[in-house]
């Protein structure tokens, strides 16, 4: 493939069928941005908690003291190509998650050009930690990682992480995953816009590529699992790099599902979380093991620090 045709397969705002290209980012962002702004005015949830020592390693939770301990944890990282969007835009999926028994924690990290893609994938991992310190402390059944495009390709980065050698915690804590229209291989990005900020080399982009890692995901996955979702209008590029990474964990022996969204585009793929009975947020409660609207009654918001 050319450069100026892999520039247009990495630029996903192209291949909405619903609007122009400018239109579907603004509308993602103001869509988000308001879902976000309800979860956190209705759901009780602790806002700006540090896990690391720059401005953007925080993170947000939801529901901890309203939920029993033993409720499994998601950990959503947001996309936006490692440099845009923010934690702070990206908790529309959390009215239904928390309602349906789960707690929700949202984390941000550092962006491109500030710092290279190694550092954002360890920053990650220092939030992924601390989320399974507090999954320990709570008794929590479990935690599940979830992420969009840049944030998908994030998630399967942590899925990747020997958390016993890492951290001495548990890899078993670690459950299973939701990978939403994500990047498996970073290296076709090289030669493209995208990897303006991110500055990687042909090396760089392999090493932060869960391809890469493939064996170790393995290793540390066989009792997850892993769901790997694109959308039907996400462009040919992004369609094979999620059937592929999926075929891939297929081959290896892990429990996968290739869920092929229909009528849905990049950005629609994902925001529509925010609805209790789109598919993909009964895909999630059901890999958790929760029943759809097992409605906790008193989510009612008690405290936001
Ligand atoms: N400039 C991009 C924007 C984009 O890719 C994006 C925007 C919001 C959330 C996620 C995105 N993509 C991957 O992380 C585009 O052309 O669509």
């Amino acid at each position: 493939m050319n450069n100026e045709e892999l520039e247009k397969q990495y630029s996903p705002s192209k291949w909405t069928h619903r609007c122009s290209p400018d239109e579907v980012v603004k509308q993602h962002v103001m869509i988000v941005a308001e879902e976000s702004e309800k979860a956190k005015s209705e759901i009780e949830c602790q806002i700006d908690r540090i896990y690391g020592d720059t401005e953007r390693q925080k993170l947000d939770i939801f529901g901890a003291d309203t939920l029993p301990g033993d409720a499994p944890i998601f950990l959503y990282i947001h996309g936006g190509y490692w440099h845009m969007m923010g934690r702070e835009i990206s908790s529309y999926m959390v009215r239904p998650i928390c309602k349906a028994g789960a707690v929700v924690v949202v984390i941000g990290y550092d962006l491109a050009p500030k710092v290279s893609i190694s550092e954002i994938v360890n920053q990650c991992k220092k939030a992924l930690s601390f989320v399974l310190n507090l999954a320990s402390h709570r008794g929590s059944s479990g935690v599940y990682i979830g992420g969009h495009s840049a944030g998908g390709h994030l998630a399967a980065m942590m899925l990747s992480v020997d958390w016993m050698s890492e951290s001495m915690q548990s890899n078993s804590m670690i459950k299973g995953a939701l990978l939403v229209s994500g990047i498996y291989d970073l290296q076709p990005l090289v030669n493209t816009s995208v990897n303006d900020p991110l500055k990687m080399t042909q090396e760089t982009a392999w090493e932060n590529s869960p391809l890469k890692h493939l064996d170790k995901i393995k290793k540390t996955s066989s009792h997850r699992h892993i769901i790997v979702a694109v959308g039907q209008h996400d462009s040919p590029e992004f369609r094979r790099q999620s059937q592929e990474f999926q075929q891939k964990l297929k081959d290896g022996g892990l429990s996968s599902q290739y869920v092929d969204v229909a009528d849905t585009d990049h950005f629609n793929v994902i925001e529509n979380l925010q609805n209790e009975d789109y598919e993909l947020t009964k895909e999630l409660i059901k890999m958790m093991k929760l029943i759809i609207n097992d409605v906790v009654d008193d989510m009612a918001k008690t405290s936001c620090s």
